[in-house]
């Protein structure tokens, strides 16, 4: 309802605009010698409303009398010819100014289409405003007077907003490609992944794991050799989970030796001896495991008839020395003197 009522209002604007372009408005217009009395118009519609406050409301009456009424109250064409009262003059000040005619051009036009054309007409003035009268009981509410006092301004005519998504509509579309993550067309990560360290730079820019990833050959510092086939470290796993084979060397008597400094260091690989080294207080003989060793069997004997942890340390102490070398186990490493007194008691015994 109220859009249909806003829509009633423009229209009626609109027409009026029309009718009475905002450049006629400034134009004086002569107003007809038949133009209403001032006194009659200005006193009357004053007297009507005392009239009707004091007695209530007005019983009903012959439609001629109230006709009568009705048109003392509305400013008619009279057969006066007295010259038009300064009271005129008041709407036309207000229409010079130029923003009531731009910002609101409907309010002017009426008074001066009332007087212009309606104030002649006769007989369809009840609901006609009264310009004079600073109470007018029969105008709409909206309806303005010539007092620029009790000027309304009437409700701006609705001018629908573009909504935001209009808005987007009336613009060019930017439409954007999707945007293609790399990830997203490679595979999901697989679990080995997750314990890889992180990505190199090189590794980041193929978006595939099936694109060929380049290899940058650098100089490498590792000292692995080449093994020879069936020495491998697999081939060392299955020759230590036998226990029928011999590592701790031919000569080397059951069960855990005492083995002092001297010993070891007789112990040196070479001239047929096997080659002994001791670890955290422990002699293998690494001579079996020689040509398994990855580094090499030089690098191997490096230890050979001496302690070996630092050597083992420096090089790759992520290795799991007992478990690879468990099977060699000679003995224990003793001091001399504590092999001396261990043997006199040994003797004593
Ligand atoms: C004590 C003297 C030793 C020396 C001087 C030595 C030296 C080396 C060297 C130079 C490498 C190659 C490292 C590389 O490629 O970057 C290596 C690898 C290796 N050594 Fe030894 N080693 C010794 C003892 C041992 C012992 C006693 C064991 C076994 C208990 C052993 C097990 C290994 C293993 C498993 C690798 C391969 C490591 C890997 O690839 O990460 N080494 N060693």
């Amino acid at each position: 309802m109220g859009w249909v009522g806003a829509g009633v209002l423009v229209a009626t604007t609109v027409y009026f605009l029309y009718r009475y372009p905002p450049r006629s408005w400034n134009e004086p217009r002569p107003l007809p010698p038949p133009e209403l009395k001032p006194e009659a118009a200005v006193t009357t519609p004053i007297s009507d409303e005392s009239v009707r406050e004091k007695h209530g409301p007005r019983p009903s009456t012959p439609t001629i009398e109230t006709e009568q009424e009705d048109s003392q109250s509305t400013p008619k064409a009279s057969a006066s010819s007295a010259p038009p009262p300064p009271v005129f003059t008041v709407p036309t000040l207000n229409l010079d100014s130029g923003e009531n005619e731009t910002s609101n051009p409907t309010m002017p036009s009426i008074p001066q289409f009332l007087r212009g054309g309606q104030s002649t007409a006769s007989g369809r003035d009840n609901a006609a405003p009264k310009p004079q009268s600073s109470q007018p009981p029969l105008a709409p509410p909206r309806q303005p007077s010539t007092t620029g006092g009790s000027l309304m301004p009437p409700p701006p005519p609705p001018v629908p907003k573009p909504r935001p998504a209009q808005k987007n509509s009336l613009a060019p579309p930017t439409l954007q490609p999707p945007r293609l993550s790399g990830s997203s067309l490679g595979p999901p990560p697989s679990a080995a992944s997750s314990q890889r360290g992180p990505p190199t730079s090189s590794s980041r820019l193929s978006s595939s794991t099936l694109a060929p990833t380049p290899v940058t050959l650098k100089k490498s510092n590792s000292k692995k050799v080449i093994l020879e086939p069936g020495f491998s470290p697999l081939d060392w796993a299955a020759l230590t989970s036998n226990p029928n084979n011999n590592l701790r060397g031919k000569d080397v008597p059951p069960g855990l030796l005492r083995v002092t400094p001297s010993m070891l260091k007789e112990q040196h690989g070479r001239k047929g001896r096997d080659a002994w080294t001791s670890y955290h207080g422990k002699v293998y003989n690494i001579s079996p495991y020689a040509p398994y060793h990855p580094g090499g069997k030089g690098e191997l004997l490096r230890g050979a008839g001496k302690d070996s942890a630092r050597l083992f340390q420096e090089i790759h102490p992520w290795v799991n020395w007992e478990g690879i070398l468990g099977e060699c186990l000679i003995g224990i490493l003793v001091s001399e003197s504590d092999l001396h007194v261990e043997n006199a008691l040994d003797a004593m015994d």
